[in-house]
């Protein structure tokens, strides 16, 4: 791409005002999510599912869910079931991942973990109950503006992104992988393919679905948000080291203690935000085809970069 063209489209993502697009979109989320799960009998386990999804957290997933659809040429009201439903598995994943099996955590977005106020008992079956709800919400929520089709190609993504073959696959390998030194730069980008990027690549893509996505369109997508996928992970592994609890919501420095190769550790923060950066303007250009339609998704980019927790 010439300079000029170039100079062109960071001014065109420059002048698109991402904090009031995110407070907006954060407070749809939050009133979608509450209004997606009401407290019935038994009482215990609805209060516990909502005690960690309205907790507060970014809403990254299900925002970019909602870009997604929107760019492509759809909805809002078409994306925000398949976008709630994101932001359940997402936060059915920090549940169980904060369990004492797995990495034992007292502290998630900025409260104590769903386990250390409803045990571990509760807190697995409140992971299991938001993500089988999860499934039930895209499928009988999604607007009939949404052909069948789209909803069963959103549940076919969804559970590939989430099974050994996404989520669950790389938390086996982050934890088989914990305290070993000699971990390679491979196993570190499966690990984080798997564990982040898959479900962040969900989230675009299946927006992008039920939007009506052309093939050629998925394909950018996902190319778009495997990049921010990895530059996501990379800036969570550099707040770990520079972020305080208070910032971040959980316990900071974590992977010093957990022995935890993380990419930091690797090559060190300077060259790691470099990277992110890369990564991150890869992705942004991969949606240039798009032009002004895609300044939602390429500030978001940006914001995975920028963020401070
Ligand atoms: C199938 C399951 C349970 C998947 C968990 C996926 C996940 C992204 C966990 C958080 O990662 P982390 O432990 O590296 O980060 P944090 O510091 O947020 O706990
Ligand atoms: O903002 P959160 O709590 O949803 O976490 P993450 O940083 O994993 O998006
Ligand atoms: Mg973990
Ligand atoms: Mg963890």
């Amino acid at each position: 791409m010439v300079a000029a063209e170039n100079l062109q489209k960071m001014t065109e993502t420059a002048t698109f005002n991402l904090k009031p697009y995110l407070k907006e979109r954060q407070q749809l989320c939050e009133t979608a999510l509450d209004q997606a799960l009401p407290v019935i009998y038994p009482e215990k386990i609805y209060e516990s599912m909502r005690y960690s999804v309205l907790a507060g957290g970014k809403r990254v997933r299900p925002i970019l869910c909602l870009a997604a659809c929107e760019m492509i040429g759809g909805t809002i009201e078409m994306a925000m079931p398949t976008a709630c439903a994101m932001e359940m598995i997402h936060t059915m994943s920090l549940i169980h991942d904060d369990l004492p099996a797995m990495d034992n955590d007292d502290y998630r977005r900025g409260r104590l973990t769903n386990h250390k106020v409803y045990g571990e008992n509760i807190a697995i079956l409140a992971g299991d109950g938001l993500l089988a709800y999860a499934f039930e919400f895209v499928v009988t929520q999604t607007p009939e503006t949404v052909s069948r089709e789209r909803v069963l190609k959103v549940v076919a993504r969804l559970g590939k992104a989430l099974g050994a073959a996404g989520l669950v696959g790389g938390q086996v390998v982050d934890l088989d992988s914990e305290g070993k030194l000699d971990i390679s730069l491979e196993t570190l980008n499966f690990i984080h393919n798997h564990k982040t990027a898959a479900l962040l690549e969900a989230s675009v893509v299946c927006g992008g679905i039920v939007g009506g996505a052309s093939s050629e369109d998925i394909e950018r997508l996902s190319r778009y948000s495997q990049n921010i996928g990895l530059a996501f992970q990379i800036i969570d592994d550099i707040l770990d080291i520079t972020g305080t609890q208070e910032q971040l919501g959980k316990t900071a420095g974590k992977d010093l203690i957990a022995k935890k190769v993380t990419y930091p550790s690797l090559w060190g923060i300077e060259e790691s935000r470099a990277k992110a950066q890369q990564l991150v303007q890869a992705a942004c250009e991969e949606l240039a085809t798009f032009g002004k339609l895609a300044q939602p998704l390429q500030a978001l980019a940006h914001f995975i970069t920028s963020r401070n927790n």
